[in-house]
């Protein structure tokens, strides 16, 4: 069980502060997300956030790359720090090859479904994945509302992984996650889990991953 706190939600101008503050906080996973402004209707982080951020944390750097074309990007990415690499089915007609470039540069590669693309979609490539990304919100924007119709992806994809001795992957969430929302996604077999409103909603990001871990474990 895995809590990845999303610094979308971040004081900007305190980013190594609020970095700090996870990594006391006991948060597992930096969770960045980069966005292009084509592929979602929002703008965040590039490259050189992931390589400032490189040296001043121990966390491992979880990028969530909602971006066109992500394998134009793919090599800036690792060459930044990135630990694992998140890109989405539906931003390339080449997400086999792009899938297999993470895994060259040594990086963990991850797969994103968003919430209209069925588990069914990622038969070709979850060999080649060490995490799948369940989108549980329409991807662009921290403090959205969780989708409760992601609960049966998840389900989904335990059982693809249990019928398939050859398949070992991480399913992770993102998106409306927090107390209320955990416990379910957790139950179906998540056990990554993204969080951005939540962490820094209140005073405390320590004491908000501390209410999501005890909820899950
Ligand atoms: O990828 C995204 C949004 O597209 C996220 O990682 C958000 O940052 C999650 O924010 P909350 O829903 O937890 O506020
Ligand atoms: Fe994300």
């Amino acid at each position: 069980m895995k809590i990845a706190p999303s610094i979308l939600s971040a004081d900007f101008i305190n980013l190594q502060r609020d970095v700090a503050a996870l990594e006391a906080g006991g948060a597992d996973l930096l969770h960045i997300d980069v966005m292009d402004g084509h592929f979602v209707p929002n703008l965040a982080y590039g490259p050189q956030v992931v390589a400032a951020l490189r040296p001043v944390t121990t966390l491992p750097l979880d990028v969530h790359l909602m971006v066109a074309q992500p394998e134009n990007f793919i090599e800036m990415f690792a060459k930044a720090g990135a630990d694992t690499l998140s890109i989405h089915y539906e931003s390339t007609p080449h997400i086999y090859h792009a899938l297999q470039m993470i895994r060259q540069l040594g990086v963990n590669a991850s797969v994103v479904i968003n919430p209209g693309t069925p588990v069914a979609a990622l038969s070709e490539v979850l060999p080649l994945v060490q995490q799948v990304l369940v989108m549980t919100v329409n991807p662009g924007f921290g403090g959205q509302q969780f989708l409760p119709a992601s609960i049966q992806k998840i389900e989904q994809l335990v059982q693809l992984r249990q019928a398939t001795p050859t398949l070992d992957f991480d399913i992770e969430v993102d998106g409306g996650i927090n107390a209320q929302t955990i416990q379910q996604v957790a139950a179906a077999g998540a056990n990554v889990f993204v969080a951005g409103s939540f962490v820094f909603e209140a005073n405390s990001p320590k004491q908000q991953i501390q209410t999501l871990r005890d909820l899950i474990e």
